[in-house]
C-alpha cells in the first residue's frame, strides 16, 4: 500500500482534569477524501481534531502528514507545519473590520512575514490567487466588504478561501456548519467537498449532523468516549452501526434533534 497522506496512530489525551478524551485512536487517509467524525457531544471530535495540528497537545500517539512526525516538532518547525494544514472554525474566526480580501491574504500570514503583511503589500501572484479564490468560493465582487457586513454562510466562505490561500495538505474542519441554517449548510458542504477533490487534499471535518455528513462526506468516523468504534464509507453507516456510535438509536436520533443554533 501507498505511504499515507495522513496517518494517525494510537492518538490519546489526557486533559488535566483526569478526563480521557481520546484513547489510542488510529486511523489513515491513503486518498484525497471528507472523512466526517461524528459522535455524541463530549465523544472526543473535537479534541481529535485538534490533537492533529497540535491546537491541543496530544498525551501520547503518532500524527504523520505525508510521512513528517507532527507530534515530536519543536517551535518553529510546528509553526512551518501548522502552513500545511488549513482550518476552518465554527465560528469563522475572521477579523471583522478588514475587508474580505485581506482576510483571504492573511492565509498567507505565515509565508509573507508580519511586515508586509501588516501593509498589505503581498506579492501579485498572491493577490491573483486569492482574486480565483474568492470566485471559487462564489464571493467574486465581495472583496471590499467588511467581515462584519457578511451573512455566516458568506463568512464560512471566506473562511474556506482563507484556509485554501495557505496552499495545504490537509484542511481539517470544527463544526464548520454548526451556526448555519440546514440550506447554508448544505452548500457549504458542498462546496468543502467540490474543492478538496479538485485540489486533491484530504479533509477531516467534525459535523454534527449525521445526514449532512452521510450525503457530503466520503467515509465517517464515529467516536465514542474518546474511542473509534466505526469507521467506513458513508454508505455503511447503517441504523445499527448509528447506534453503536451514540449508544442507542433513541439517543441518536434525540440528538439530531437539537434545534439549529442560528440561522444565517
Ligand atoms: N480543555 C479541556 N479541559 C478539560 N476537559 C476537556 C477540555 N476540552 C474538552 N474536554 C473534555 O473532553 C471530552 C471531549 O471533548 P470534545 O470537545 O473533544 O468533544 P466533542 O465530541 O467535540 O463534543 P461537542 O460535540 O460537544 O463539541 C469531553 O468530556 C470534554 O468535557
Amino acid at each position: 500500500m501507498t505511504s499515507a497522506l495522513l496517518a494517525v496512530a494510537d492518538l490519546t489525551k489526557d486533559y488535566g482534569t483526569g478526563r480521557r478524551a481520546l484513547d489510542a485512536v488510529s486511523f489513515q487517509i491513503h486518498t484525497p477524501q471528507l472523512v466526517g467524525v461524528i459522535g455524541s457531544s463530549g465523544a472526543g471530535k473535537s479534541t481529535l481534531i485538534r490533537c492533529i495540528n497540535r491546537l491541543v497537545e496530544p498525551t501520547s500517539g503518532s500524527v504523520k502528514l505525508h510521512d513528517a512526525e507532527i507530534t515530536s516538532l519543536r517551535r518553529n518547525d510546528l509553526r512551518a507545519m501548522r502552513r500545511q494544514i488549513g482550518m476552518i472554525f465554527q465560528e469563522y474566526n475572521l477579523v471583522e473590520r478588514l475587508t474580505v480580501m485581506q482576510n483571504v491574504l492573511s492565509g498567507r500570514l505565515g509565508y509573507v512575514g508580519l511586515w508586509t503583511s501588516l501593509r498589505y503589500r503581498y506579492p501579485p501572484e498572491d493577490i491573483q490567487a486569492a482574486y480565483a479564490l474568492l470566485d471559487r468560493v462564489g464571493l467574486s465582487g465581495f472583496e471590499n466588504r467588511r467581515a462584519d457586513a457578511l451573512s455566516g454562510g458568506q463568512r464560512q466562505r471566506v473562511g474556506i478561501a482563507r484556509a485554501l490561500m495557505q496552499r495545504p495538505k490537509l484542511l481539517l474542519l470544527d463544526e464548520p456548519t454548526a451556526s448555519l441554517d440546514p440550506n447554508t449548510s448544505r452548500q457549504i458542504m458542498e462546496l468543502v467537498s467540490n474543492v478538496i477533490h479538485e485540489e486533491q487534499m484530504p479533509a477531516i471535518i467534525n459535523i454534527h449532523d449525521v445526514g449532512l455528513a452521510k450525503a457530503c462526506c466520503d467515509r465517517i468516523i464515529g467516536m465514542r468516549d474518546g474511542r473509534k468504534v466505526f469507521d467506513g464509507p458513508s454508505s455503511a453507516l447503517t441504523n445499527q452501526r448509528l447506534a453503536e456510535v451514540y449508544g442507542s438509536f433513541e439517543a441518536f436520533t434525540e440528538q439530531q434533534a437539537e434545534p439549529v443554533e442560528a440561522a444565517q
